[in-house]
């Protein structure tokens, strides 16, 4: 037996309602995965990773193969945060056998606790299949990315009484049918908070106001690594990107200046 403090993995019981916010991640690779575990309650590996790390115009175009080796390196390296990865685009629209199917490849072939889908009313059957059957299945509601095609863009809703309904039906739908958490995303406080209130499992937030029981954030936004559009709902705690800028400006001076090797970076000069 170690000594040392053991911790086992985070379950969604573990992420239930409380009075502490959930605290939400993004984790793509095992870097950085491992640099947020003992930071987090949990860690989403996100199909925004599609835009993030494979430059795509937008989530779309994300694979289950790509879900699959992005969610299966964040499980390795992490041992505390429960993970949670993406379903992506067109895995489990069609039927709730076809998410069953792509949702127990993911958890057997990644090892995370639970997965993500986005849809509210017309999902709700498939979230019902597939959380008895023993996949735990958040919900993500509000501005939902893979519907960028019928949405016309990346957009805020609940704004007017008409989506509002929609929000709120959507969020409680999804709930009722066995979802363990909620993400609201791109909403107003008033839609988020009501949801908030009258759902028994937590809210996570993502531009959706304090009022939620929990916030994520894709980390390369927060940490100023990510730089091809900012979202208002950002808050940049580092400026990692433009590091990254001054660290490989010098080594490009200090090469073309042969300042790069010295003695102390070479394994004989003979000298
Ligand atoms: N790096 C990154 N961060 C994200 O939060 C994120 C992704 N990528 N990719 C997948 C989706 C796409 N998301 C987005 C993308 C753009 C906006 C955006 O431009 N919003 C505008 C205006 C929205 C409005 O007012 O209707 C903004 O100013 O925030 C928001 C969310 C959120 N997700
Ligand atoms: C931002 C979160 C909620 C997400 O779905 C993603 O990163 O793909
Ligand atoms: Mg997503």
């Amino acid at each position: 037996m170690s000594t040392t403090t053991q911790t086992r993995r985070r379950t969604i019981r573990d992420v239930a309602k409380g009075d502490v916010p959930g605290v939400w991640l993004t984790a793509y690779t095992a870097p950085v995965a491992q640099r947020l575990d003992p930071h987090v309650d949990v860690m989403l590996v996100g199909d925004s990773l599609g835009m993030v790390v494979y430059g795509l115009p937008s989530t779309v175009g994300v694979t289950m193969d790509m879900m699959i080796a992005h969610g299966a390196a964040v499980v390795r390296a992490s041992h505390r945060a429960l993970v949670v990865v993406d379903m992506p685009f067109g895995s489990y629209q069609e039927s709730p056998a076809q998410a069953f199917r792509n949702a127990a490849r993911i958890m057997a072939e990644t090892g995370c606790g639970a997965v993500k889908l986005e849809g509210g009313t017309e999902m709700a059957e498939t979230v019902r299949f597939l959380t008895q059957r023993g996949v735990p299945v958040c919900g993500h509601v509000g501005l939902m990315p893979q519907a960028v095609n019928t949405t016309g863009g990346f957009r805020t809703q609940g704004r007017d009484a008409q989506q509002a309904a929609k929000v709120r039906a959507d969020a409680h739908a999804i709930a009722e049918a066995g979802a363990f958490a909620v993400v609201i995303e791109g909403t107003v406080e008033p839609v988020a908070r009501e949801i908030t209130t009258s759902l028994s499992v937590p809210t996570i937030g993502i531009g959706a106001s304090v009022a939620c029981d929990g916030q994520v954030l894709v980390v390369d936004d927060l940490i100023g690594a990510f730089g091809d559009f900012t979202p208002r709902f950002v808050r940049r705690y580092a400026e990692v990107g433009a590091m990254i800028d001054d660290a490989v400006a010098r080594y490009a001076d200090d090469v073309r200046h042969r300042r790069f090797p010295t003695d102390a970076q070479c394994f004989g000069t003979g000298r």
